[in-house]
């Protein structure tokens, strides 16, 4: 489903409280839930602080308490500190779940998200994780050729991919030969070709495509995948992908999972970054009300909701 959409004119420091007049500015509430002091070692809240080794020198995180709904939300003081815990926790996943059926399906984004996966591709984990059980997917692609650099398979490919052992056959990236609509339809055909022959798990409460892992990124305006805010394609309830001509980051041409597809999943990490992200970070872990919901705010996996952040993208929790 792709309409005619026109990207939102207001940024999100003037988002527009739909209960009142509509032109009010929009004001962050405060947080019900929580509070994060910018310097980490401060942190004394319903939060859990601690130090982990990074690299040989002492890095701090502190674990955020959020409702259930919000998942478990865990802020580090740099995003290098974040990539390390990111690989730790991906690693862990993929052991637990090769070994209970011995296959790991991992949905990337494409963005900054990629590169905070480069440990994964060093030891211990290039060496530990057993790769040949791994089947790579993109919640988002541009459709463009992958030798392109605006090419979400050839950032993963550059950082990630071609240095670890993966069977090519278990990459499966877009047609990239096809037109947006067509390229959308053959991905959403691949992707029900390998739910039947149970490559990729099934949500027995909704039918769609059951992930185990999906590793995305955000936005500065809180959009996620290639499903941007006030954008028709987040209402779509029936197809798995969806395709887009009128993306507001360029490139304007784009393939994306639906907000179902990434519901369904059995875990969802959201890594964030940058204070550029602070905003609708904020709207999107604190209990703002009355403003135009934007697409991350709907993400709410079957499974696990974990959040990656830094101390930046943080600083207005
Ligand atoms: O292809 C894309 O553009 C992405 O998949 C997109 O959803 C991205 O993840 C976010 O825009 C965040 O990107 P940054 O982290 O680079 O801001």
């Amino acid at each position: 489903m792709a309409s005619s959409y026109h990207a939102p004119s207001a940024n999100l420091h003037t988002l527009v409280n739909p209960s009142s007049s509509r032109s009010l500015p929009y004001i962050p509430s405060t947080s019900r839930f929580f509070t994060v002091k910018h310097d980490l070692s401060s942190l004394n809240l319903n939060s859990h602080s601690e130090k982990f080794k990074c690299g040989g020198a002492r890095a701090s995180m502190a674990e955020i308490v959020t409702p259930k709904s919000k998942g478990k939300v865990t802020v580090f003081d740099t995003e290098e500190h974040l990539a390390v815990s990111l690989a730790k926790y991906t690693a862990d996943l993929s052991n637990k779940i090769c070994q209970e059926r011995n296959s790991f399906t991992v949905v990337l984004s494409g963005g900054s998200l990629v590169k905070s996966l480069r440990k994964l591709a060093e030891p211990p984990y290039v060496d530990s994780v057993d790769w040949s059980k791994w089947n790579v997917f993109w919640v988002d692609e541009r459709v463009v050729p992958k030798d392109h650099p605006d090419s979400n398979y050839l950032l993963a490919y550059n950082v990630f991919l071609s240095k670890i052992p993966i069977p090519p056959g278990n990459v499966h990236s877009i047609n990239d030969a096809l037109s947006a609509e067509n390229a959308a339809d053959d991905y959403e055909t691949r992707l029900k070709q390998l739910v039947k022959n149970k490559t990729i798990d099934q949500s027995e409460t909704t039918g769609f495509p059951k992930f185990d892992l999906m590793l995305m990124g955000m936005g500065p305006d809180g959009h996620i995948a290639s499903l941007f805010p006030g954008h028709p394609l987040i209402q779509e309830k029936e197809k798995w992908v969806c395709f887009i001509k009128d993306s507001p980051k360029p490139p304007s041409e784009r393939i994306s999972f639906t907000l179902p597809v990434i519901n369904s999943s059995a875990n969802i990490a959201l890594v964030v970054a940058g204070s550029g992200k602070a905003t609708a970070l904020h709207i999107a872990l604190s209990d703002v009300s009355n403003i135009d919901v934007l697409p991350v705010q709907l993400v709410a996996p079957e499974g696990e909701l974990a959040w990656f952040l830094d101390k930046e993208a943080a600083s207005k929790l």
